[in-house]
């Protein structure tokens, strides 16, 4: 079954065509890499899907159903979200809490965002498993601002794991890691990949060749190449494409 597809996507900003006439499959369950060179159009084929940007053309379904004109928030709702690359969390509140507070905000009305403390407890069950599912428990109560790059990108991920994603959007889960780091993020990818959907933007190639099932190449804003990481890798225009970096 199709989770994700996009059918000929375009997205220009003043003139310039950040994306050409993209199609794109992503079967369920399924591990999908987005990969390209810088300025390839990775990012802002990302926001397409997750509504952060609309198409000048084309359209993205989820599970058959149209989602591209929709808001980034109702997309969320229907079970699609993403992590950015920029970190999106609080610094001022421990883990635990920005966890109680991405729970609740998903279960009530904007106008209740902000409740007693007690309100915030009920999900303080659901918190803890998160944490515990990124390895963070030792970190549970320290503030989020002290939590090292790699933390805070678990944090991240549990962070969007709190809308309960069938879909789950990863952008560059491992910029910036050690070997370390990267490894741990692997392991927390695959755990995250169970019963779920993903699709992720990675430069890493090795994080892509462990992880990917399938593997989507853009260049200059275009499909250049996809299928699995073997496929893509023998490609000439991949390996033309990305002459100088390393593919296989
Ligand atoms: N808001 C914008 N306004 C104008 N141009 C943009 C905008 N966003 C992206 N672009 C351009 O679109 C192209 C694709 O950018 P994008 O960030 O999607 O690439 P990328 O593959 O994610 O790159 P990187 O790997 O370097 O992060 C680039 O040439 C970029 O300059």
């Amino acid at each position: 079954m199709t989770a994700l597809s996009a059918r000929g996507l375009i997205k220009e900003f003043r003139g310039f065509r950040a994306t050409n006439q993209v199609d794109l499959d992503v079967q369920e369950g399924e591990i999908h890499a987005i990969i390209g060179p810088n300025g390839a159009g990775k990012t802002t084929l990302f926001n397409l899907l997750s509504g952060h940007l609309h198409p000048n053309a084309g359209e993205v379904q989820l599970y058959g159903e149209r989602i591209s004109q929709l808001p980034p928030e109702a997309i969320v709702r229907k079970g699609l979200s993403r992590s950015f690359q920029i970190s999106s969390v609080f610094g001022s509140l421990s883990v635990l809490d920005n966890l109680l507070v991405a729970l609740q905000s998903r279960s009530n009305l904007p106008g209740q965002f902000w409740r007693s403390d007690e309100a915030l407890r009920q999900y303080e069950g659901r918190a803890r498993e998160l944490i515990d599912l990124v390895d963070l428990t030792p970190l549970t109560d320290r503030p989020a601002a002290d939590l090292s790059h790699g933390e805070k990108r678990h944090l991240e991920i549990a962070l969007t794991l709190t809308q309960d994603p069938r879909v789950l959007l990863l952008d560059e889960p491992t910029s910036g890691m050690g070997s370390e780091g990267v490894a741990r993020v692997i392991r927390l990818v695959r755990q995250v990949a169970q019963g779920r959907t993903v699709v992720l933007v990675e430069h890493n190639m090795s994080v892509v060749a462990e992880l990917a099932h399938r593997i989507t190449v853009l260049q200059y804003g275009s499909v250049l190449a996809s299928g699995s990481y073997d496929e893509v890798r023998r490609n000439p225009k991949v390996i033309e494409a990305y002459l100088g970096e390393e593919v296989a």
